[in-house]
């Protein structure tokens, strides 16, 4: 059973192992959120050439000396057994491992997520269907479209206002539960009263 969680990858290690479609998903995922990257492969998938300025690419088979300072491994190559070992040196070393072809070797799996500035929505079947996960992902991405981004960064000013201001905690709770029915307009227009407004 895996327990969803964020969590935060703000400078901390992570190293791919695997240099094709799958490992490039998977660095692609951690690219939107703040990390250190570093992916280790003899052969990579043309893609890569995209992110070479934004992530450490080493040309190499596996070694362990690749991932005994990481802080979360993903093990994404196309060999079964050597995935396993990864897995196997992670577990001996207290390093968080993904490994793509074994659900049960796996500290932490990826699910299907989207991102639209501070409002993460992620889905996952816990392994059963993950072209289901990806399934409900297109289908929330289409109702919590890009304009989601500007419209939850209000909703945190709005939040911090409130808190601020009034000091009832039942009114508080109230109306943090209400503005989330705004639209943006009406929200931008609230946050101007709210803003002028001193409260109690
Ligand atoms: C357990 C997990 C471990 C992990 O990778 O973390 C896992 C495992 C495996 N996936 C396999 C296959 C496929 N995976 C995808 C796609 C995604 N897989 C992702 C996550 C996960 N996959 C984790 C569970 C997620 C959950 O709980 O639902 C997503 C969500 C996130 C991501 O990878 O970033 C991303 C969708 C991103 C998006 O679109 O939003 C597709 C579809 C495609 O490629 O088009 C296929 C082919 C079709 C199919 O099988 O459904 C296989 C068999 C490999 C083989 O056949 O050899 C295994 C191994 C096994 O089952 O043992
Ligand atoms: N979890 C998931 O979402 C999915 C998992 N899979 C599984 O993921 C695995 C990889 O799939 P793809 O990326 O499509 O394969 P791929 O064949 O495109 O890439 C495999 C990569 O492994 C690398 N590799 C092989 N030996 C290596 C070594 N000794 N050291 C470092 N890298 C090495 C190769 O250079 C290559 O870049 C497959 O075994 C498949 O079962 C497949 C689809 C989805």
């Amino acid at each position: 059973m895996f327990y969803p969680m964020m969590i935060n990858l703000k400078n901390k290690k992570v190293t791919v192992i695997g240099g094709g479609k799958v490992a490039f998903r998977k660095v692609k995922k951690f690219l939107e959120f703040d990390c250190d990257i570093k992916v280790v492969s003899p052969l990579y998938i043309d893609k890569f050439e995209s992110l070479k300025d934004k992530i450490t690419i080493i040309e190499d088979e596996y070694k362990k000396e690749y991932i005994k300072d990481s802080f979360l491994v993903v093990a994404s190559t196309s060999n079964k057994e050597l995935n396993e070992d990864i897995a196997i040196y992670c577990r001996e070393n207290n390093i968080l491992c993904n490994v793509v072809d074994d659900i049960n070797l796996s500290d932490f799996i990826v699910p299907s997520s989207i991102k639209r500035g501070d409002l993460v929505i992620s889905v996952s079947t816990m392994g059963k269907s993950p072209s289901l996960s990806s399934k409900i992902r297109k289908e929330l991405e289409e109702k919590y479209d890009e304009e989601y981004e500007e419209y939850v960064n209000i909703l945190g000013e709005m939040r911090a206002l409130v808190l601020k201001k009034c000091n009832d905690e039942s009114e508080k709770k109230k109306i943090l539960n209400e503005i989330v029915n705004l639209n943006i307009e009406e929200l931008k227009k609230r946050r101007y009263e709210y803003e002028n407004s001193s409260w109690n």
